[in-house]
C-alpha cells in the first residue's frame, strides 16, 4: 500500500482509518495457527531486551493488534516483574501498574485493579497503527500513549509492537507532542530507530 506522509490532522486521521483497515482485513485473514506463529516469532525477536530489562510493560490486545502476551510470559519466566496499562475512567491518566489483568477497564480491556501499585518500567512495548522510519507513532488517536510516555522515556526503552507492514516506508509528520519510539519489533524482528 502507498501511504503519504502527513502534514495535517486530517492526513493523520485519514492514514489511520487506512492502517486501521489493513490491520483489520490482515489480522481477519490469519489462520489461527499462522497469527500464533507470528506472535511466537516476535516473543523470540524480543528476547534480547526482555532479557536487559528489568520491568517490562506490554498492553492487552484489541482484536487485530498484534499480541504482545507471549512476551510478557517469557518476561515473567526470565524473572522480570510486569506491567500492563490502567485507567479509572476513558479520559484519566493512563497508569502502568503490576499485577494480573483482572478488572474490566473502560476501553472493554482487561487491566490490573487500581489498587495495585504504578511502576516505572525501563522497557515499554507500545501499540501502533502505524509507525514511520524514524519511530513517529499513529496511534488511537487519543494521545493516551504520548502523554503516559513523556514521563517514562528518559528511563524507558520505547518498543512499538505490530505486524511487520505497520512499520512504514515514508515518513509521517510528528506533532509536537508526538513521542518518538526507540525501535519497531514485529515477527519479522527489530528495527532500531537511534532516537536516544
Ligand atoms: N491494546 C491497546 N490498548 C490501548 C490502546 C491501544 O491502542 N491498544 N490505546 C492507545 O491509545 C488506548 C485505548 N484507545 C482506544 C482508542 C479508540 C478505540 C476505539 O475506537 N474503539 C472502537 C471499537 C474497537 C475497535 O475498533 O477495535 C470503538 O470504541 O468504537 C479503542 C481504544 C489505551 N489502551
Ligand atoms: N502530552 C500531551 N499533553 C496534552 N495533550 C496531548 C498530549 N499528547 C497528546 N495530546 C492530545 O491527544 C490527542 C491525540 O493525539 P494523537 O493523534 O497524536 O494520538 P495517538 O498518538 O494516535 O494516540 P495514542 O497515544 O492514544 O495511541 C491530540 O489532540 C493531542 O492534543
Amino acid at each position: 500500500m502507498v501511504v503519504p506522509s502527513t502534514s495535517s490532522p486530517a492526513d493523520k486521521t485519514a492514514l489511520r482509518a487506512a492502517l486501521r483497515a489493513r490491520r483489520r482485513d490482515y489480522a481477519a485473514s490469519l489462520p489461527p495457527e499462522t497469527r500464533t506463529l507470528l506472535e511466537d516469532y516476535l516473543t523470540a525477536a524480543l528476547e534480547p531486551l526482555l532479557f536487559a530489562a528489568r520491568i517490562v510493560a506490554a498492553y492487552q490486545p484489541m482484536k487485530d493488534e498484534i499480541s504482545p502476551l507471549g512476551a510478557l510470559a517469557r518476561a515473567r519466566a526470565l524473572g522480570k516483574a510486569t506491567a500492563l496499562p490502567a485507567f479509572a475512567a476513558r479520559d484519566s491518566r493512563m497508569t502502568f501498574r503490576s499485577g494480573e489483568a483482572s478488572e474490566a477497564g473502560p476501553w472493554g480491556l482487561l487491566q490490573p485493579p487500581l489498587s495495585a501499585p504504578p511502576v516505572q518500567p525501563d522497557l515499554i512495548l507500545v501499540p501502533l497503527v502505524g509507525c514511520d522510519p524514524l519511530g513517529n507513532r499513529i496511534g488511537m488517536g487519543q494521545g493516551h500513549y504520548d502523554r503516559a510516555l513523556e514521563g517514562l522515556r528518559n528511563n524507558a526503552r520505547l518498543v512499538g509492537i505490530g505486524w511487520e507492514f505497520q512499520l512504514l516506508d515514508a515518513e509521517i509528520g510528528a506533532d509536537p507532542w508526538d513521542q518518538p519510539l526507540d525501535a519497531f519489533a514485529s515477527p519479522a524482528g527489530i528495527t532500531e530507530f537511534n532516537t536516544k
